[in-house]
């Protein structure tokens, strides 16, 4: 039989992605609310009743509140709002980090934010592996299509027509620190330096390494074959291994629930750039939420998903 999956906030930049990534699935029977009912407590607490799964796609305060609706209800649940990420008692939804086991047998889950998967991806079994040290206080640098903030930036990008690049998060603090230090094991939050860019979905994060004064790191190549050896049979992620002079983000860009790796490095050893690119809305987000929809159900985790 089918699993019922109810997608509260299907309406939203992430739900709409989610179910265009569903819909077409037998192994799944969509609950989605009508524009009369979508934001109706009494619609919404039924249909936590009636799904086995969740996924809120909803803004942070929204998605805590989803949760009181569906307290007593037997549903299992993945949040894609930065609401639980470092919570007790939520698993976070990262499957090549977290483990599949766990996720597979998860009541609730935490879906990684968008930047926080490509800066993990790179650095958290480099983290591991012992390849490079926890106590280094990391930067991040990273561009986002405007999908990333949802229909308000949407909204903003299309309407004032003329902006090239934003740069936020000035204030520091951003919600996705958090969950960067914890699940990368480190000592002191990354430094992160995020900003938009004028282009729909596409993300590329990036964390430059001073390798020559940090203590116990790697080479850039060990660095790469460390990551190459961690991600061995994914078909998810890559590590790439082509020089490049260049890496481009295209406005062109199709939905895509890749993570694509690279660790450029100097010849000498002495710097390195771990880069990582991926789509916002794919292992940013509707993907990855997908991919560990599949898991919960028993499915093969990469079914359904743009490779
Ligand atoms: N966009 C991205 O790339 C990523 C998003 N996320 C997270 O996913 C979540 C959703 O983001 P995103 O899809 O971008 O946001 P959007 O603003 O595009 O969509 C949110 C949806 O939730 C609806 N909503 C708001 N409040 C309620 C409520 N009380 N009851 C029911 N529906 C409600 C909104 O309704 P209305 O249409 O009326 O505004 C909207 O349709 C957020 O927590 C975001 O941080 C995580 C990773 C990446
Ligand atoms: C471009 C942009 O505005 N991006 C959002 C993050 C999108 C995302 O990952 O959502 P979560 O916060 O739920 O993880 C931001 O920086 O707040």
């Amino acid at each position: 039989m089918a699993h019922k999956v109810f997608i509260d906030g299907a309406a939203g930049t992430t739900g709409l992605e989610i179910v265009e990534r569903l819909v077409r699935r037998t192994e799944f029977k969509l609950l989605i609310l009508d524009e009369e009912a979508r934001k109706d407590e009494r619609a919404r607490r039924d249909a936590y009743r009636a799904a086995d799964f969740a996924v809120l796609c909803l803004p942070d305060e929204a998605a805590k509140e989803a949760l009181a609706l569906a307290e007593g209800a037997k549903v299992r649940i993945i949040d894609a709002s930065s609401a639980q990420r470092v919570a007790d008692g939520w698993t976070y939804g990262f499957p090549e980090l977290t483990g599949r086991e766990a996720i597979a047998s998860a009541s609730r889950v935490s879906n990684p934010g968008c930047y926080p998967t490509g800066f993990l991806g790179l650095v958290a079994p480099l983290v591991r592996a012992g390849l490079l040290p926890a106590d280094w206080p990391y930067t991040v640098n990273a561009v986002s299509g405007y999908s990333g903030g949802g229909k308000a930036l949407i909204q903003r990008f299309d309407e004032d027509g003329d902006i090239a690049f934003r740069a936020y998060g000035l204030g520091m603090g951003h919600k996705h620190v958090p969950e960067m230090q914890r699940y990368a094991g480190l000592a002191h939050p990354p430094l992160f330096a995020p900003a938009v860019i004028d282009a729909h979905r596409g993300m590329v994060v990036e964390v430059p390494l001073p390798l020559s004064a940090m203590p116990m790191a790697g080479s850039p190549e060990v660095l790469r074959l460390a990551l190459v050896e961690f991600y061995a049979g994914s078909k998810i992620v890559t590590v790439h291994d082509e020089p490049k002079d260049e890496l481009l983000l295209r406005r062109s860009m199709q939905p895509s629930d890749r993570l694509d790796l690279w660790v450029f490095g100097a010849k000498d050893g002495s710097q390195a750039r771990l880069v990582a690119r991926l789509d916002n809305l794919g292992k940013g987000a509707s993907g990855a939420a997908v991919q560990s929809l599949n898991l919960m159900a028993g499915l093969n985790e990469t079914a359904g998903l743009n490779l």
